[in-house]
């Protein structure tokens, strides 16, 4: 197989690039007795400004918990999590909903736009809710990278599958939030605006000096990235610079393989 480059248990700390954003022994339980669920087992992980990660790994491997975790969508049960050098679990409700409006931009796989807004309102929808004003350049460059100055007037259901998901990615932008988190941006669309939408995250970040954090299960959509964090078990179980979808889907056949024989990673 293709290598993964760190071993299971690494650090996965970035030798003194800035992360903008950061598990530290992060531990996430569901449930108790037979019940319990131990999605995340000690992941410590950093998430570095102007990259754009992907997170992968087999069915239950804990990459949505991690991203929840990591984007103060939900708690972990022990271990921090930062935005930034803000950890989160000592942020009350109050604050911790401020930092996701300010900090974090999220795109989901269904649109979760507003249908009885405009496109121009959606992508504003965060600075107006929290009574910033959107920089009016910034939101204009954004309008011209996503191509949808011709829609700015138009309301969600007007719009193809492709072009939602590009409103939503600009108003995950619109903030210049320190990290954008993306869960499966590309699972509800066609393989060619998926390829759009995940060329405009690449974009933000090389051109635009963003941070994208994505899950996903496609390694044609993980190729994009400039790095892959497998994650197996609620493990860190390897990470790969530079990918490419053939090296992603030999990498995620070995832990499938090792999974499958109980071998640990
Ligand atoms: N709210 C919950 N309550 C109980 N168990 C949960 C909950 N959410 C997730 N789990 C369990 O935690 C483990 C990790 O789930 P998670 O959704 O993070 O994995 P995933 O890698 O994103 O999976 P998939 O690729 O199938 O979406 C799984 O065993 C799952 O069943």
């Amino acid at each position: 197989m293709t290598a993964p480059t760190a071993p299971a248990g690494g650090t996965g700390g970035t030798g003194g690039t800035t992360a903008a954003a950061r598990v530290a022994g992060a531990v996430k339980v569901y449930g108790s007795g037979d019940t319990e669920v131990r999605a995340l087992d000690g992941v410590t992980l950093d998430f570095t400004a102007g990259r754009f990660t992907a997170i992968m790994g087999p069915s239950g491997s804990g990459k949505s918990t991690l991203m929840h975790c990591a984007a103060g969508l939900d708690t972990l049960t022990s271990g921090e999590a930062y935005i930034g050098g803000t950890e989160l679990g000592a942020l009350g409700d109050t604050r911790l909903t401020l930092l996701r409006r300010e900090r974090v931009g999220f795109v989901f796989q269904a649109f979760n736009l507003l249908p009885t807004l405009t496109v121009a309102e959606n992508i504003t929808l965060p600075q107006d809710l929290s009574g910033n004003r959107p920089d009016p350049e910034w939101t204009d460059a954004l309008i011209d990278v996503v191509g949808l100055r011709d829609r700015l007037h138009h309301r969600p259901a007007e719009l193809s599958g492709g072009q939602q998901q590009r409103v939503a990615v600009a108003r995950a932008f619109a903030g210049r939030p320190d990290v954008v988190f993306a869960d499966e941006p590309t699972g509800n669309l066609d393989s060619r605006s998926g390829e759009e939408v995940l060329g405009l995250l690449g974009g933000a970040v090389r051109q635009m000096d963003r941070t994208v954090v994505m899950v996903t299960h496609d390694p044609v959509a993980a190729a994009h990235a400039d790095e892959v964090v497998f994650l197996a078990d609620g493990r860190l179980a390897g990470r790969m610079e530079a990918p490419t979808a053939e090296r992603v889907l030999d990498a995620l056949k070995e832990y499938d393989r090792r999974d499958r024989s109980g071998v640990a990673t």
